[in-house]
């Protein structure tokens, strides 16, 4: 898949870092992050548990505002815009989260659940606004009769169908959907997975789907930024960073990813775990569990630097892990004391 993107994006992250005070130190969860959403495309945000993933959504949606760096939608600066000013743009963007039965309130009816956001901006009177939840409702593959019923009446692929509808409800631009399928049984996963695309097509939404792992990635995403302590290690179109890794860090998440047409794939096993953010590495993020790292990667600090079109790394030795064969000659280095 080719990317040719030439309109401006809906919305986008410049250059943003969020930190948090902690005890007497301050957290970086995320760190220099720039990222651009269009319409009608999927930008995937991958990376392990801490790695900064749902902070940056959060400051994206302005649920946060970040230390450093811009928000923009449509254009707009809206890093510092006072909630009075901001509320009537908050139904264009609009969040799917991970566990439907969590985010779903079981007080209330499926119909109020969904109305909900219209209410919160004012979109319509009654009528109007019933006719607008059975319509997504419809939307989703749900009969209208489920206004009436509560989420827990209804199983977990069709309670996310709930939460889909509620996003969809105010006509968003945009929808951050946070592990959207991870708690839902394989067998239904990919029904959601095609649900969204199809209302993606329909509806010229852009998405930003945040993700622990690259399987659910590849078939949901035109671009996939991976994050590694808060940091953008590598990012491009997806067939492209799927095929062919640049970072050491993409092909050790890569390689913990079966895939049918490689099962022969050899595992990187990376040693211990992710440094403390409050404490982050010198040097490059990532050296102290890399594979391949050099008496540079522990002093200097690699930039995202273009590599191809589209693409780009932050690695004094992209490439080098490319392959699973590669991957299987090289060593990986046990770190000392971990
Ligand atoms: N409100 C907060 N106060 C202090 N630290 C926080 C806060 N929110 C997040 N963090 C820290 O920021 C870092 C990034 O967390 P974040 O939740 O963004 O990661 P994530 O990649 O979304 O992880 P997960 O996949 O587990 O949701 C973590 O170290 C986390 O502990």
């Amino acid at each position: 898949m080719t990317e040719r993107i030439g309109s401006e994006p809906v919305m986008a992250a410049e250059r943003v870092s969020v930190r948090f005070a902690v005890g007497r130190g301050t957290l970086t969860a995320v760190d220099d992050v720039s990222l651009a959403l269009h319409r009608g495309r999927t930008v995937a945000l991958v990376g392990e548990s801490g790695s900064g993933k749902s902070t940056l959504a959060m400051a994206m949606m302005r649920a946060t505002v970040p230390n450093e760096g811009r928000i923009l939608f449509q254009g707009r600066d809206i890093t510092h815009l006072p909630e009075r000013r901001l509320k009537p743009l908050r139904r264009h963007f609009q969040m799917v989260f991970q566990d439907p039965y969590a985010s779903l309130d079981p007080r209330m009816t499926v119909g109020r659940v969904i109305a909900e956001p219209l209410r919160a901006h004012g979109l319509g009177n009654r009528q109007a606004i019933r006719a607008r939840v059975t319509e997504v409702l419809d939307q989703v593959g749900l009969p209208a009769s489920a206004v009436h019923r509560y989420p827990a009446q209804f199983s977990g692929g069709q309670r996310q169908r709930i939460s889909i509808a509620r996003a969809l409800a105010a006509r968003p631009s945009v929808i951050v959907a946070d592990e959207p399928v991870s708690a839902l049984d394989v067998s239904i996963q990919a029904q959601i997975v095609s649900l969204l695309g199809e209302i993606q097509a329909s509806e010229n939404l852009a998405y930003l789907v945040i993700a622990h792992d690259l399987a659910l990635v590849h078939h949901i995403s035109d671009r996939v930024v991976v994050l590694y302590l808060g940091r953008v290690v590598e990012e491009g179109p997806t067939t492209e960073v799927v095929s062919q890794p640049q970072h050491p860090y993409t092909a050790a998440l890569l390689s913990a990813t079966p895939t049918p047409d490689d099962p022969q794939r050899e595992r990187i096993v990376l040693s211990g775990d992710p440094p403390s953010p409050i404490q982050r590495p010198a040097g490059c993020v990532f050296h102290t569990r890399c594979p391949i790292a050099r008496p540079v990667c522990a002093t200097d600090t690699p930039t995202l630097d273009p590599a191809g079109p589209n693409r780009a790394v932050a690695c004094f030795f992209p490439g080098e892990l490319a392959s699973g064969l590669t991957i299987a000659s090289a060593p990986v280095r046990q770190k000392e004391g971990s």
